[in-house]
Order: structure tokens, then C-alpha cells, then sequence
């Protein structure tokens, strides 16, 4: 994201009302798709999240010679097999995208030919050789700058062996793209997670009519597989509601509904965290079977305190942690968020972004080696800040506007698109309603 788009915001005291239709989940909308590229057959995906991330992934399996059809959030994918992907002869762009990036070289390392994947300046500063190593151990020939650490990566794909494999860090991505390897590599793939992490890589697989075992923390496969077409459903992204959720309880006299939201128990932590936190928040399951749990949330003004977070619960939250800092500035009492070091490279280094930007509107945050500790509660004020071409910190920034005492300019405002196109639609909706 190198435009410099600025947007002034001015939401000052707004109460919140009304009711918003959560767009689809980005971490389902990319597997969807990769997955539809892999299987035999047309794939269907309704409420697609057409944010830059999952355009990207579009993109890319375009240049491998599959046909996609996107219009808004309705996909379809003229999937071929694993066999049917051809070699690009243009370098695949994986634009902010480190899912796009990550899991799309396990599905690489198994394919006889050459590609070139790169990405924007972010990714080219997040670490690659967690996925690099064990898929090079799996048979795959990749390289890069710094022993196949950054991008640019030269991926030359062949014939793979299963793996039993502990992750050193808990990744989903790592995961997954493991699991996509081993989708096409001899005998038995096993990999061991330190901690849960989401689990829409294992529960794509069963919908396109492959075999996973999960037991506990260890996830388990047999290839090679030939996966078929499926019809995807994408619930809403509870990572986006996150953003609202926030709003909705920091803001005054508010009351919201956020429709659709994805509640699968790998990334329900933000749930929790409001509970214990002490939000008014009501949630109503859907009714209807299907494979990825959804419904609808209702958040209305709290009074909030202060909470610890850390262990396990930080991977099922991990990209809620700069709203969640915001909230922690409205909460009473002291927060601490640790264990959280994984922040550090994402597409910026979210400890230090964050607590830059909320010490610029006067909060009290404390950046540390693994999370941050936020004495609660401030009063905010406007400044002059920027989302560091950050779409979730760009996100929280314009939230914090809502309680900010004067304007806020925020820089790089166009990052939101990269997950949330209908950010700013949105939030102003709920504002004025
Ligand atoms: O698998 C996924 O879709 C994701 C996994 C997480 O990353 P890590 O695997 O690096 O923790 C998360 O932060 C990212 O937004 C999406
Ligand atoms: C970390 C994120 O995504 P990715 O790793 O796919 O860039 C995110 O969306 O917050």
C-alpha cells in the first residue's frame, strides 16, 4: 500500500446504532480459493471477501493457468488438480499478502516448475524460511534473499515426502502450507502445533472431500490426495466485526448488531476477551448446519476493565491485538497482553505501531519484548497519525476517533482495503444512524 490517501475523522462522541453485514472471512476466502484451484472441478464461493489480500491469491492462481471468475463477492474456480497448474511465466505478485505468500509455496513446492513469488515492501520483510525449511525438507528446491528468508523466492517444486514436523512458532499459515505439501507428497504428514491455531486449512480439506485427522494439537494426513470441487459459503470475518466490536463498546449511548459473523472456536479469543472484560455482548448462533459456525452479535456501550492476556488464547486473537489495545486504553485498570511476539511480523511490527499511534492520541502504553501493558482509562485526544500501510492498524486508528476528543488526520487510510473495502462505509453508517 504506497499511497498516502489521508482521511480526516471527526466521530467525536457519536453513538453507534443499527446494523451491519460482516464481509467474508479472509483467511477462508483465500483457502477457498486455492483450494478450488487444486481440486477437480467448478468451485463456487459466495460472499468472497474482494479485499486486495484475496485478490491477490486470485491473481496469482490466474497466472498458474486456472480460470476464476470473480464478480464482487461471487467466485467461480475452473479447478484442474494439483497436476493441471502450469508453469507462470510472469512473477506471482502476492501483493501485502503473507497468507497468499505462504500458503501458495506449500502448494508450489509439489509442482514440477519454476515460479518467482514477491511481494510489496511488508513482505518483503516478513520471515519466509519458517515455511521454507520444512517444505525444502519436504523436496522442494526454494530460494531467496538471506537462505530463503525474504522474498523474492525461486520455487522449483517436485517430488515431495510426508513430514512429521513440530512448528517452532504456533503459524497457521505454516501449518497449512504444510498440509498443502503433503496433500501431494508420499505417505504420512503430520504436524505438531505448540498451541491451537485456526483450523480452516483442515476443515477445507474435509469439504473438498480429502482425509485429515486432527487430534488435539496434532494434525495428521495421508497423500497423496486428489481433492473435488466443493460449494463454499464464506461467513463473515470476525477479525473485521473485531473492529466494531470495539466500536461498539467504547463508543456512547451505542448499540449495534454485526450479522454473520464466523464463530469458529480458533478465533473466538476477542469473544472472550470482551466477556472478561466486562462488555455487554450478546450472541445468537446460527441455525443452519455448516462447516465454518456463524452468527450474529449484538454489542451495546460498557463499561469495560482491565484484563491479562497471554498463552493460549493469543493465537485465536492474534490479529485483534491493536483493537484490543484501544479498548484496554478505555478499560479500567491496568491490561497486559503477553506472550504475543508474533506481532512483531506481521505487516508492520504491531507492538511498535500501535503503541507509536495510541501514545500520539495520549494514551498510556507501554510497548514489551512480547505484548504491552496499557494503564487504563485515558482520554484520547486528535493528532496526526498513520497506519504504516497497515490495514488493522489504519482500522483501529479511525475507531479511536469515536472517543478522541478532536480530529484525527490518519495517513495510508487506503490500507484498510487489503481486508475491509466497506471499512469507512461502514463506519460511518452505524455513526449516523
Ligand atoms: O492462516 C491464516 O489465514 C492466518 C494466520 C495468522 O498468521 P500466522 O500463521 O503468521 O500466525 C494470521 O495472523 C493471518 O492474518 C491469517
Ligand atoms: C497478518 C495478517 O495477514 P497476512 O499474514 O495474511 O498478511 C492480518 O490480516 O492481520
Amino acid at each position: 500500500m504506497k499511497n498516502m490517501d489521508k482521511r480526516a475523522l471527526h466521530l467525536t462522541g457519536a453513538a453507534l446504532k443499527g446494523e451491519i453485514d460482516i464481509p467474508g472471512d479472509k483467511s477462508i476466502s483465500h483457502r477457498a480459493v486455492m483450494f478450488g484451484a487444486v481440486a477437480e472441478g467448478k468451485t463456487t464461493i459466495k460472499n468472497f471477501l474482494p479485499g486486495a489480500d484475496c485478490l491477490s491469491t486470485i491473481a496469482c492462481f490466474s497466472r498458474l493457468g486456472v480460470k476464476i471468475e470473480q464478480e464482487g463477492s461471487n467466485v467461480m474456480v475452473h479447478g484442474k488438480g494439483f497436476g493441471g497448474l502450469k508453469e507462470p511465466s510472469e512473477l506471482l505478485d502476492t501483493g501485502n499478502s503473507g497468507t497468499t505468500t505462504r500458503l501458495m509455496l506449500g502448494i508450489l513446492a509439489g509442482l514440477p516448475f519454476h515460479s518467482v513469488i514477491a511481494g510489496d515492501d511488508s513482505i518483503a520483510k516478513r520471515p519466509m524460511s519458517r515455511v521454507v525449511k520444512p517444505l525444502a525438507e519436504m523436496g522442494a528446491d526454494i530460494d531467496g534473499r538471506h537462505q530463503g528468508e525474504y522474498t523474492p523466492l525461486a520455487v522449483r517444486g517436485g517430488k515431495m515426502e510426508g513430514i512429521r514436523y513440530s512448528l517452532p512458532v504456533a503459524s497457521a499459515q505454516v501449518k497449512s502450507a504444510i498440509l498443502l505439501a503433503g496433500l501431494q507428497a508420499e505417505g504420512e504428514t503430520m504436524v505438531l502445533e505448540p498451541v491451537k491455531t485456526r483450523d480452516h486449512t483442515e476443515n477445507m480439506i474435509k469439504q473438498f472431500g480429502g482425509t485429515v485427522e486432527v487430534d488435539g494439537n496434532c494434525v495428521k494426513l495421508q497423500g497423496p490426495q486428489s481433492l473435488h470441487a466443493a460449494d463454499i459459503m464464506v461467513p463473515g470475518d470476525i477479525s473485521s466485526a473485531a473492529f466494531f466490536l470495539a466500536a461498539g463498546a467504547i463508543a456512547k449511548n451505542s448499540s449495534i448488531i454485526l450479522k454473520n459473523v464466523g464463530l469458529n472456536p480458533t478465533r473466538t479469543g476477542i469473544i472472550e476477551v470482551l466477556q472478561q472484560m466486562g462488555a455487554n455482548i450478546e450472541i445468537i448462533p446460527n441455525q443452519a448446519e455448516s462447516f465454518e459456525p456463524a452468527g450474529d452479535i449484538i454489542i451495546s456501550s460498557s463499561n469495560l476493565k482491565g484484563i491479562e492476556i497471554g498463552g493460549d488464547l493469543i493465537p485465536r486473537l492474534i490479529d485483534e491485538i491493536p483493537i484490543i489495545a484501544l479498548l484496554a486504553t478505555q478499560a479500567q485498570g491496568r491490561t497486559i497482553i503477553k506472550d504475543a511476539a508474533e506481532l512483531k511480523v506481521k505487516e508492520t511490527n504491531r507492538i511498535n505501531t500501535v503503541a507509536d499511534e495510541l501514545t500520539k492520541l495520549g494514551a498510556n502504553i507501554v510497548p514489551t519484548d512480547d505484548g504491552m501493558i496499557i494503564e487504563g482509562r485515558t482520554g484520547l485526544h486528535g493528532a496526526a497519525v498513520q497506519s504504516y500501510g497497515d490495514h488493522r492498524i489504519g482500522m483501529m486508528l479511525a475507531v479511536a476517533s469515536l472517543i478522541a476528543d478532536g480530529e484525527i488526520l490518519l495517513s495510508n487510510a487506503d490500507a484498510v482495503e487489503v481486508s475491509y473495502p466497506q471499512f469507512f462505509d461502514h463506519l460511518y453508517s452505524l455513526a449516523q444512524a
